[in-house]
């Protein structure tokens, strides 16, 4: 099992991580944006008074008008009462809300579906299906969340009933596809039959009574498949802590315990708590057995606890830092993209059993390249290890909304049919932003080989934050520049803890290398006009030049700097150490993220003025850097004017720099000189049909320095963009400089990105 021990170096975030998260800048996970301008008089008077009546009137005539001119047909609610949150149980309303606001996140960044978290405090079934059932008005589904059963049951039964938009109850439908997805897939990998196939379901309540109803409806026989929760095996007869949706599933038999349930069993699905399950149990499994320990946050039995005693098991959790990761967010924002998409009426058993052929049926396909990225750059085989897509996977997006869509056109409850299915897939790809995935792969790939980084400012508490969220995340060793009594009082009133495995501190005058290091700057610098004692004080004094330093001999993998000094001081201090690469040009690149769309931008942090070589020369590098990053790029060279007007001798420079790439007969899309607004709209683009770029730039040279930065900081600041960089490039060691002001989330960022150029 490829895994990692977590259990010995603690969970991948610490408590302290996660309250910060949600703390930080506005409290909570997510925020409502106006979509329409709202500056001027005429603004408001088409959005609200006088003009809002106008739609109004007309959604009065004609209900379904409602879809075009009100968020309603992209937006749902996820809604809970708190009762079942996770596997942690009942918490209440309140509690429950940093979930749903999860979920509702989720939504968007998977699926693009907008969505709001609701709580409803009661646990009064009538009064909660009294509350919900008039919202419907509002929604385009609603989509239920950690309602415990048997509560859940009634409510959702009700709310189908009564509402004419979709009501899914997610830990009942979500779980049960995601579950069946994998299974199929399991069953196919250890030889089995459904017909035959023993399973038992530890956990009968939302999640295990729906996914014991989907395998049963898949095939299963009722007598192979035995329930149990608390009180042990729900056997007929049985009276204890039963219902009447238990009662549906209850097998005859002498078994009263999990364990001499799973005495011989093939598929162990566990839908109940954490430490459910034990060695012993997994251990009397049958040949090759197929254990789904879905609990959240933790697992009913963990992969490293399975892999000690069988090597022959397919082995699944809920949690995404594990290989086979069976959770409903790989169903939820994908099936209500589609059902929204066709103004479905309702989610119903088509819809569900198309998703979970099309997730297990995506599986088995063979990945091709720009997918492998989003597996850490390790091409899956459908096996063992992979019975099931991850996440990120960039499929996801339009294999299950297009199965979902055409099941419900197929059953007749699709108020909008889609007419082009072909154009519908092209279309839900331009949907997902492939940011998130490239950071997930940056991630993914430095777990799998873990590098030392050197937080060159050790001191500064929000860099040994940062340095334990590295090592938590297990992207490697961390270690701290500083004098060690100073790092451990810091750390001390922060209440950080650095005593764990993978952080080391590191005192650059105390260093047994400092001699050496000091001899390999001087080396360098003596006919720079620095002498011995010069390096020597550099290296005991400068923090960065030590870090450097150790980067450059090997003994570290990469560097992250920049919370204390300057952009351009921390950048001369690392450049006295290391040299750009033979044959390249430093130059920084910063990833713009704006509404949904990533662009790069080069060069936000070396060339103050570029001449023509170096604007071609800072093009090759960024487009380079771009494919790295996972994208194919597109590269506009960017001027206030376009091919050739407004003329000017600034424009001039650029044209140059695109003859100069045309004679280095480049292997990537660019053009210039061009405007930003050209450069990113198609249409514009459009009036120059001779433009050699295929699409809408994703790339952007800027002229000079001061254009790059002003445009990202203006872009973030106004924008509300993300902007991470400017990322060093070029340097013949991974280092990254972040900006002053970097949080302990910026600092780990860039750590990853760092350690990711450290490379294999
Ligand atoms: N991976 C995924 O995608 C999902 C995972 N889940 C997980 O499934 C679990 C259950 O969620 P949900 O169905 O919504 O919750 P419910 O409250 O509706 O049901 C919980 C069920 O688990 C049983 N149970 C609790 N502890 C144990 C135990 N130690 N041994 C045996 N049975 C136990 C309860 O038994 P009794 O009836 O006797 O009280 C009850 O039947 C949670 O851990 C949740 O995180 C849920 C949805 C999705
Ligand atoms: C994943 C999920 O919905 C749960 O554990 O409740
Ligand atoms: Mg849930």
């Amino acid at each position: 099992m490829p895994v990692k021990d977590t259990s010995e170096q603690g969970p991948s975030v610490s408590a302290q991580e996660a309250l910060e998260f949600h703390s930080m800048g506005r409290p909570g996970k997510l925020e409502i944006n106006p979509t329409k301008p709202m500056a001027t008089q005429r603004d408001l008077s088409l959005a609200y008074s006088p003009g809002v009546a106008v739609p109004v009137k007309a959604i009065a005539e004609d209900p379904s008008r409602a879809f075009d001119y009100t968020t309603r047909g992209n937006m749902v609610a996820v809604i809970s009462n708190g009762t079942a949150i996770l596997g942690m149980g009942n918490l209440g309303a309140l509690a429950s809300k940093p979930v749903m606001e999860g979920k509702a996140v989720l939504f968007k960044r998977f699926a693009d579906v907008d969505s709001i978290d609701l709580e409803v405090d009661t646990e009064d079934a009538d009064e909660f299906v009294n509350c919900v059932r008039f919202l419907g008005p509002s929604f385009g589904g609603i989509n239920l969340e950690d309602i415990k059963a048997p509560e859940c049951f009634i409510i959702e039964q009700r709310l189908r009933e009564l509402m004419d938009i979709p009501v899914f109850h997610d830990d009942q439908h979500g779980t049960a596809i995601i579950s069946a997805a994998g299974l199929i897939n399991a069953l196919e990998i250890t030889g089995r039959d459904m017909k035959t196939a023993k399973l038992v379901c530890n956990g009968a309540g939302a999640a295990g009574i729906a996914c014991i109803e989907l395998v049963k409806a898949m095939g299963f026989s009722p007598q192979n498949v035995i329930l149990c929760d608390t009180k042990g095996v729900v056997y007929q007869g049985r009276e204890e802590g039963m219902n009447q949706w238990k009662s549906a599933h209850a097998v005859k038999t002498d078994k009263r315990t999990l364990a001499e349930a799973l005495d011989g069993a093939d598929i162990v699905f566990g839908l109940s708590a954490k430490g459910a399950l034990t060695p012993a149990m997994i251990q009397s499994m049958a040949k090759d057995p197929v254990i789904f320990a879905m609990a959240n946050p933790d697992p009913e039995i963990t992969p490293e606890e399975v892999a000690e005693i069988r090597t022959d098991a397919i082995m699944a959790t809920g949690r995404s830092d594990y290989p086979n990761q069976v959770n409903n967010v790989l169903g939820f924002p994908y099936i209500f993209r589609g059902a929204l998409d066709v103004r479905a009426t309702t989610i119903n058993d088509a819809m569900k059993v198309a998703a979970a052929e099309a997730l297990a049926a995506l599986a088995r396909q063979d990945v091709p390249d720009d997918v492998a990225a989003a597996y850490q750059g390790n091409r899956p085989k459908f096996g063992r290890n992979y019975i099931i897509p991850v996440p990120f996977d960039p499929r996801l997006i339009s294999a299950i909304p297009v199965a979902v869509a055409k099941a419900a056109m197929d059953t007749g409850v699709a108020r909008r049919p889609i007419l082009d299915m072909e154009k519908y897939a092209q279309e839900l790809s331009a949907r997902r932003d492939p940011i998130a995935s490239t950071l997930q792969r940056i991630y993914d790939r430095v777990r799998r080989q873990p590098k030392r980084v050197v937080f060159a400012e050790g001191e500064e508490e929000q860099v040994m934050r940062a340095a334990v969220s590295y090592v938590n995340q297990r992207l490697g060793t961390a270690i701290l520049v500083g004098r060690e009594d100073q790092i451990k009082e810091t750390a001390r009133n922060a209440g950080v803890d650095l005593n764990k495995p993978g952080i080391e501190i590191i005192n650059a005058r105390l260093s047994r290398r400092n001699a050496v290091y000091a001899d390999y700057l001087y080396e360098r610098m003596q006919r720079k006009g620095y002498l011995f004692r010069d390096c020597q004080r550099l290296i005991n004094n400068d923090r960065n030049h030590f870090a450097a330093t150790m980067v450059a001999l090997g003994d570290a993998d990469a560097v992250v700097t920049g919370v204390t000094r300057n952009y351009s001081t921390a950048l001369d201090d690392i450049r006295r150490v290391i040299d750009a690469k033979p044959g390249h040009r430093v130059i920084g690149a910063s990833i713009v993220l704006a509404r949904g769309r990533t662009v790069i931008v080069a060069d936000t942090a070396v060339h103050d003025m570029p001449n023509s070589e170096q604007i071609a020369d800072i093009a090759e590098e960024v487009a380079n850097f771009a494919r790295r990053m996972g994208y194919e790029p597109r590269v506009a060279m960017l001027a206030y004017s376009t091919f050739g007007h407004p003329p000017g001798e600034r424009s001039e420079r650029v044209m140059e720099a695109v003859k100069i790439l045309d004679k280095r007969r480049v292997d990537f899309e660019y053009d210039g000189e061009m405007a930003a607004d050209v450069a990113l709209n198609a249409k514009l683009m459009r009036q120059y049909p001779f433009c050699r770029l295929s699409g809408p730039a994703n790339v952007l040279v800027m002229p000079a320095f001061h254009s790059a930065s002003i445009a990202t900081k203006m872009l973030q600041e106004l924008g509300g963009s993300m902007v991470i960089g400017p990322l060093l490039v070029g340097l013949n060691k991974p280092v990254q400089i972040v900006s002053l002001n970097a949080k302990d989330s910026d600092i780990v960022n860039m750590a990853a990105i760092a350690a990711y150029s450290a490379g294999s």
